[in-house]
């Protein structure tokens, strides 16, 4: 079964859209407190993210995979640098501004998956869709729909402690696309788990981010995943690099 096409990306004209990057970073510096001065992490990362592209982030730790999918998610403010996300520049946007940005056009996947634990599977992706405005009868039905895409619709009616760990963070990634975002970032969203069910979650979210034309953003420590993505890129220096 084929998930039926992201509503937003479907929605854009034909002139519209592939040209214009869901995600650009220019210039991003990013620093943090430390003792008497700053501990400078980006230095000036560049990146730009099409649609329909997946990219793998591989750095070694503490390098700023987080701190770059913080900033490109809107949640952290950089020292300078611009961003925009699906053309609308970001940087000097007010906090709700850039909320809106967040919940309407952004996913996010982390290494633990922080769904409600007393809602159910399906529940835990409706509740985001009514926050958005969308009925619940039109939410109920599109989060089947997304568990079912993830052979999870056994599940739909389970509570997060009643799953495998496999099985939560596939929950995890269909609440994250349950808005219909346009941009995907994940931060190790497999980092719990064993190497095969590692495999199986990513064949699930590849699959759903490649039938949706969203775009991704995947930091992982594992190069093998890395290489199941379009292109790599690392961080030296707080730039960003391609690997390939
Ligand atoms: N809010 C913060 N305040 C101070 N230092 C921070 C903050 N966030 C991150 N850092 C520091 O910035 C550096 C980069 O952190 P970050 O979490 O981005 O690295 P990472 O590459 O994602 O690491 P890992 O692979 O271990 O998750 C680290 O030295 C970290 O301690």
């Amino acid at each position: 079964m084929m998930m039926d096409a992201n509503p937003k990306t479907a929605a854009q004209p034909a002139t519209q859209g592939m040209n214009v990057p869901t995600l650009q970073l220019k210039g991003i510096v990013q620093s943090y407190p430390e003792g008497e001065g700053r501990l400078e992490i980006l230095t000036g990362a560049d990146f730009t993210l099409m649609p329909g592209e997946t990219v793998g982030l591989v750095a070694p730790s503490g390098t700023g995979k987080s701190t770059l999918l913080h900033v490109a998610g809107l949640l952290e403010k950089p020292d300078a640098g611009e961003i925009s996300v699906c053309g609308k520049a970001c940087a000097h946007l007010d906090d709700q501004a850039r909320t809106e940005i967040r919940r309407s056009d952004i996913g996010f996947v982390y290494q633990f998956h922080h769904l409600l634990p007393e809602f159910t599977a399906v529940e835990n992706l409706v509740v985001p869709q009514m926050i958005s405005g969308l009925p619940r009868k039109e939410a109920r039905e599109r989060s089947l729909a997304l568990l079912g895409y993830l052979k999870l619709d056994h599940r739909a009616e389970h509570l997060p402690s009643e799953l495998s760990g496999g099985e939560r963070q596939r929950v995890a990634i269909a609440r994250a696309v349950a808005n219909a975002p346009r941009l995907l970032l994940a931060d190790e969203p497999t980092g719990n788990l064993d190497p095969k069910t590692s495999h199986y979650v990513y064949d699930a979210l590849l699959a759903l981010v490649r039938g949706t034309g969203l775009a991704a953003l995947i930091a992982t420590h594992n190069v093998e995943i890395a290489a199941r993505m379009d292109r790599r890129i690392t961080l030296v220096d707080g730039k960003i690099v391609p690997m390939d």
